[in-house]
């Protein structure tokens, strides 16, 4: 059971600190109003606020009022920021990064020493409770800290910790995945226009697909070939679809883009 009373933080209001903001309260593992967003204007900000949750544009008011907060900030302006509230940080906070590519040993040189801290990787679908998140502890994060994340963000994504060299690579799969699966959703749905359909059923329909697609592999537990396998007829429609897939090479084009997106996040690490 989560503590619902206890206040979670985000410095960042933007995109993603939105989507775990309300995958967190729409899985009833913490109170609207305890939730804090600090934001320098309003843009994103508005949302936090019609949502029932609290905001500031003081990034002091967060650490002063919260124990658990999400750094949900640019990865280029995180050095600033980690600088201008240095001194604000305590013990008693934990510190859960989502920026792309910062290292926790980054993100330890610019805190105080012993700062308890996480470095994830979410993706944007924590909005919809059906998120994918891996995590690792920085030196000082301890096994309560790992629990406290993986209970938070239970009910709103799946939480695995892994060894720091996996979190690039998730950034590569899924971090970024779901702008690809956006993608392929968008060409079925064109493709359904081509073939005369209206494009809103087209695309609802798309959408629909790539839910039904993914549920069908967490719950069977099937492997993707003999799901695919499992539609297609001899001499049918699919193997004839299929076959224009290998043509334009998609599944060597998706591992490039799994490829290029995690060296991206290694290269954003080193600068
Ligand atoms: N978008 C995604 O799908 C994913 C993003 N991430 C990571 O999440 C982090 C945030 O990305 P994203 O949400 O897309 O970015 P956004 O641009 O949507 O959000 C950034 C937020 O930071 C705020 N901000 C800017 N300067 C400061 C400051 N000095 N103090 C406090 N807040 C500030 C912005 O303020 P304002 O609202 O005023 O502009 C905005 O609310 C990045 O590190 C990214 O790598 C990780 C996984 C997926
Ligand atoms: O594009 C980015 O850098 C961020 C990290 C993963 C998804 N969006």
């Amino acid at each position: 059971m989560m503590d619902m009373e206890a206040m979670v933080g985000f410095v960042g209001a933007g995109t993603m600190a939105f989507a775990i903001a309300s995958g967190l309260v729409k899985a009833d593992n913490v109170h609207r109003g305890n939730v804090m967003g600090s934001a320098p204007s309003d843009k994103n900000l508005i949302q936090f606020k019609n949502g029932g949750m609290q905001t500031t544009h003081c990034n002091e008011s967060v650490l002063r009022s919260c124990s658990v907060i999400f750094l949900t900030i640019k990865p280029n302006i995180l050095p600033t920021v980690l600088g201008e509230i240095y001194s604000l940080v305590t013990p008693e906070h934990l510190l859960i990064s989502v920026a792309a590519g910062i290292t926790v040993q980054t993100l330890e040189k610019l805190l105080p020493a012993g700062t308890r801290v996480l470095r994830t990787m979410p993706n944007l679908a924590c909005q919809v409770q059906e998120g994918t998140m891996v995590f690792c502890r920085g030196s000082h994060a301890t096994e309560q800290d790992a629990s406290h994340l993986q209970r938070l963000m239970s009910g709103c994504s799946l939480c695995e910790e892994t060894p720091e060299a996996f979190i690039n690579i998730h950034s590569g799969l899924s971090g970024s995945g779901v702008a690809y699966a956006y993608m392929f959703a968008e060409a079925l749905a064109d493709g359904g226009v081509k073939m005369g359909m209206p494009y809103h059923l087209s695309l609802r329909l798309a959408g629909q697909t790539l839910v039904g697609a993914g549920k069908m592999m967490l719950e069977t537990g099937e492997h993707p070939a003999k799901l695919k396998g499992d539609v297609c007829t001899p001499g049918g429609t699919t193997i004839h679809a299929i076959h224009e897939l290998e043509r334009g090479n998609l599944r060597s084009t998706v591992m490039n883009a799994v490829e290029a997106a995690t060296n991206q996040a290694r290269n954003m690490g080193k600068s």
